[in-house]
């Protein structure tokens, strides 16, 4: 018998490929970043051994996700090709990229968007006292500049993923500002597939001593969230950030419906190992819910890509 819809939960079989971990931003939370020239840049080389080792595995989407290089530093065009050669060699090879490398200028975006099947920016948090706290050093954290970021992915049509990242120093209205932003677009623009309540999770590198937000709370900003957000955008939330069954289960009542990307190591958060697939399935399954793979696109009327990926 097939399950009911409403009792359906995605994930999404990733894969991350990081073209650099070099960073101007420094978010004092951030446990990916490295200092500008410390590391060499990704080359397509790697990244096509690297694919071809994935293939067969059922891995569909690849998250290009980035540190960034400064908009006037010499090597952002250089940066940009890497971005747009490493979503070229992606579909090439038969998977779907889906780039989330921060800020992007409008032609930026336009570039992209041909060889993205979705694409993706954390809104994190709209309050600007932010900026003389976690984001004291992190340009590209500045509201408006992320605010415009999801206008031109809403203009361009772009399926997009956004989110909040929760705990970094924000109160509750705070978060019901950013939610109720999100809103305003999507009712604008119908082009966000869904958003991300990312609990802020310390890891081994990061200078932000704050605690990790408390997962117990997940549950109830959730239901926040499912009663501002419009109806048709998912709530995703990431299994390894949420370490006891019982609270995981919690966040799928509470209207969680999706589990973002689930590959080999989360790169945002390596100290924090995925569950194995299966045995979040038997989770899953214990409560009533059938956990289903997805394509990082929702529906087939926002993208070429997105439709040649259902034909
Ligand atoms: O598609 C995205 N996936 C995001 N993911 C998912 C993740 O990077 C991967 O898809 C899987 O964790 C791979 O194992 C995050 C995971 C974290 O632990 C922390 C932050 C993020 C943020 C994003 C994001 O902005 N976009
Ligand atoms: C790619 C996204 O990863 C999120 N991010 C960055 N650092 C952390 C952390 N320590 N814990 C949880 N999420 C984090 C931010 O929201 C960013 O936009
Ligand atoms: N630098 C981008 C951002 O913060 C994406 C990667 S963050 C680990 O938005
Ligand atoms: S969170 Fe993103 S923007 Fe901030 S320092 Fe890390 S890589 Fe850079």
């Amino acid at each position: 018998m097939l399950p009911l819809p409403n009792q359906i939960v995605t994930y999404s079989p990733a894969y991350t490929l990081v073209p650099t971990y070099e960073c101007f931003n420094k978010c004092t939370y951030c446990n990916f970043r490295s200092d500008i020239g410390s590391h060499p840049w990704m080359t397509l080389e790697q990244a096509e051994k690297i694919l071809f080792s994935l293939k067969g595995q059922g891995i569909c989407e690849i998250l290009i996700l980035s540190g960034e290089v400064h908009p006037l530093s010499s090597r952002r065009q250089e940066w940009l090709d890497l971005i747009y050669d490493l979503c070229v060699l992606a579909l090439s090879m038969g998977f779907l990229p889906h780039t989330n490398a921060g800020i992007l200028s409008f032609s930026e975006m336009q570039r992209l968007k041909n060889v993205n099947a979705s694409m993706g920016l954390m809104l994190e948090q709209l309050t600007p006292k932010l900026l003389h706290t976690v984001h004291r050093h992190a340009p590209s954290k500045i509201p408006e500049l992320r605010l415009q970021h999801l206008q031109w992915a809403g203009e361009l049509q772009i399926p997009f993923t956004t989110g909040l990242l929760l705990g970094i120093g924000e109160n509750e209205d705070d978060r019901r500002q950013t939610l109720m932003a999100i809103t305003d677009l999507h009712l604008k623009y119908q082009n966000i597939q869904e958003v991300i309540l990312q609990p802020h999770s310390p890891g081994s590198e990061q200078t932000f001593d704050e605690v990790a937000f408390d997962p117990y709370q997940l549950p109830r900003v959730i239901a926040q969230a499912r009663e501002i957000l419009p109806s048709d955008i998912t709530i995703q939330i990431p299994p390894n950030l949420v370490p006891e069954e019982n609270w995981l289960l919690a966040c799928l009542d509470a209207g969680a419906r999706d589990l973002g990307g689930i590959g080999p190591r989360d790169e945002v958060n390596p100290d924090y190992p995925h569950r194995e697939v299966n045995r979040l399935r038997e989770v899953l399954l214990s409560a009533g819910w059938t956990l289903l793979p997805r394509l990082p696109v929702y529906q087939r009327t926002h993208s070429v890509l997105g439709a040649m990926a259902f034909s």
